[in-house]
């Protein structure tokens, strides 16, 4: 299916969006009405600007408030529709999109509106037009894919047909094989979108809350997979209305778009998509976390790290880098003062610059990774180093491709020069439970879907969580195993933590760490030994517990005095212990999960509340 995109779909002026859409790979453009109105250039240039970028225009829309008038408004609407019949042909667009009508003096009579499209579809015929008819889900008397191919069958003329939008019928709940009933030869157009299930209005949920498939949680490939099924081959288009995606990058959003669509032929028919994408990546967990920074920034890490429990395990052979390990958590300390780590220090400051993520086959992950349009970011190296291919995550950083069944960089890589006995911590900690990564809402959903298209790895539902100063949004992908698991955290603007941390980096990154262990009470008692900068809980949380929970006192008393956090879910029981951010940057949580896989976000407003008392004073 031939792929394409509503100009209403990315940000800009419409030379950008037609720009980016032609970038992102899209074979086909939707003309949205407000763009072209919008636009300075004339319909002239623009036509020769679309063709220039090798695409098509997939149609024009959209056409409002046609049907069902009489008298001098039905005269008056079919006069509209010749004068933008004109501007279609100077546009090259064959298509035109009719949405159901919210006009006041709209009739719902079938009969009348059938003749209104018999209608129009002589007029458009006799110019080599068509007309598509679409539902919107809030149509004043046509809101429904099946009222809207009943017409269509009724006016049984070749120039008008049916458009069919996923939101519209999905957001109504409208059974899929609703459409085994419709001609394939008579669809004009199929335009995707996905959504989050909400409680609101329709017009409200389409207009701000659509996005891409994939991103939200309706069923989009079973969708179309019946239409594929049923002989449609038309253009698949998506046509996303969404607040986050108007304030946006519009080269990111027609490559986030691409992608997505991408996944939807993947899933319909695996086999066929494209030859050149091979599966999800199987991902075991993350290998390790890298920081990019100076000798002078090292040493408060150094002894943050030294207070965690970890030992400095190795130096590099080669290159001014640290093996830092804890259990199987392996953190890197990178003081080079060129290539990639010092450039990423630079731009960001001492922080994340790559992680590594465990796969079954790296060389098959990076085909997939450049197959789907993510950045390859070119790695060369020399003997003692490993190669390791890797591509741009989230910030910019890296993602390093780590091969399962290689060898371990830590013995070939890095010497153990004076390397001290492991910690006696050492013996609980299992590896990184998860990395949390913070960025700006409007590239939330973005990060989403690099991480479903790349891993073998799925979403957890979103939740919002309170900060003092203002919401975050905060989902969690995972591998079935939950191995590897990233938490993506959402900040609106303003002043919440990840906010914060966004401004001191210099954009998005990885602020958390989680560490697995098996013994929450050991952690605790050996972090305090150790002088570790642990975060210290509000007593009202503790007397809280006791509250909703029946603990007994002296395991109480522990959780108190190790600012550890507690929530129970289930048969389940999970137990936090949280460190203060080194330089306003990254922290660390020592998590044990006794079968509760969730991220308690009544903990998350609690430590997050702990951690405001850190920030700067607000100015009025
Ligand atoms: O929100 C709207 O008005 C609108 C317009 C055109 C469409 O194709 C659509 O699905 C919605
Ligand atoms: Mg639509």
């Amino acid at each position: 299916m031939l792929h394409s995109i509503a100009t209403v779909s990315v940000s800009g002026s419409l030379t950008e969006k037609l720009t980016a859409i032609a970038e992102a790979g899209f074979a086909g453009v939707e003309i949205f009405e407000a763009d072209l109105i919008g636009s300075p250039e004339t319909p002239e240039t623009i036509a020769r600007m679309i063709r220039d970028l090798g695409l098509v225009c997939t149609a024009w829309q959209p056409f409002r408030d046609f049907e069902g008038l009489t008298g001098a408004l039905r005269a008056r609407t079919f006069d509209r529709a010749e004068r933008k019949f004109d501007l279609m042909q100077t546009l090259g667009a064959r298509d035109m999109l009719v949405c159901s009508s919210l006009h006041p003096e709209a009739s719902g009579d079938p009969a009348r509106i059938v003749d209104d499209f018999r209608e129009l579809g002589e007029r458009a015929g006799a110019r080599g037009l068509r007309v598509g008819y679409e539902a919107l889900a809030w149509g004043r008397h046509i809101n429904d894919h099946r009222q809207v191919w009943d017409i269509v069958q009724a006016v049984d003329h070749p120039a008008i047909g049916i458009i069919l939008d996923t939101f519209h019928s999905l957001s109504r709940d409208i059974p899929i094989d609703s459409l085994e009933a419709i001609d394939p030869a008579k669809i004009v157009l199929v335009q995707v979108a996905d959504a989050p299930r909400l409680q609101m209005d329709h017009l409200s949920w389409s207009r701000h809350h659509r996005c891409m498939p994939g991103q939200g949680e309706f069923a989009i490939n079973a969708y179309v997979e019946t239409l594929a099924r049923r002989g449609y081959d038309g253009p698949l288009s998506l046509e996303i209305f969404n607040d986050d995606f108007r304030a946006w990058s519009a080269r990111q959003i027609a490559r986030d778009g691409r992608r997505s669509l991408v996944l939807v032929e993947e899933a319909i028919a695996p086999k066929t998509a494209s030859p050149a994408l091979p599966p999800r990546a199987a991902a075991s967990g993350p290998a390790f976390v890298e920081f990019a920074m100076t000798e002078a920034e090292a040493e408060p890490m150094r002894a943050m790290l030294a207070s965690l429990g970890f030992i400095r395990a190795g130096l590099h052979r080669t290159l001014a880098v640290e093996h830092w390990r804890l259990g199987q958590v392996h953190i890197v300390i990178n003081r080079e003062q060129t290539g990639f780590a010092a450039s990423y220090r630079l731009l960001h400051g001492p922080s994340v610059c790559a992680i590594g993520v465990t796969v079954d086959d790296p060389a098959a992950a990076l085909a997939r990774a450049e197959a789907l349009g993510m950045e390859v970011f070119p790695t060369t190296v020399a003997p003692p180093r490993l190669p390791m291919p890797a591509i741009r995550g989230v910030g910019a950083a890296l993602i390093h491709l780590v091969d399962a069944r290689g060898p371990s960089p830590w013995t070939v890589e890095f010497e153990a020069k004076d390397a001290p006995e492991p910690d006696p911590l050492d013996a609980h900690i299992a590896g990184i439970d998860h990395l949390s990564q913070s960025m700006q809402h409007e590239e939330f959903l973005s990060w989403q879907l690099f991480y479903c298209a790349l891993f073998q790895i799925d979403r957890t539902r979103m939740a919002e969580v309170v900060d003092p100063l203002g919401l975050v949004a905060n989902q969690a992908v995972e591998a079935p195993d939950r191995g590897l698991r990233f938490m993506l955290i959402g900040a609106h603007a303003g002043q919440t933590l990840a906010s914060r941390f966004i401004h001191r980096s210099f954009g998005a990154g990885v602020q958390h760490i989680a560490i697995a262990t098996d013994d929450i009470f050991a952690v605790a008692e050996r972090l305090a030994a150790l002088g570790a900068p642990i975060l210290e809980i509000s007593a009202n949380y503790h007397d809280d517990l006791a509250a909703r929970f029946d603990i007994a006192p002296e395991v109480l008393e522990r959780m108190r005095a190790g600012h550890i956090l507690y929530d129970r879910a289930d048969d389940g029981e999970v137990f936090q212990i949280y460190t203060r951010a080194l330089d306003k940057g990254v922290f660390f949580e020592f998590v044990q999960r006794r079968g509760y896989d969730g991220y308690s976000a009544a903990n998350t407003t609690a430590r997050l509340a702990a951690q405001s008392r850190f920030r700067p004073a607000l100015q009025d």
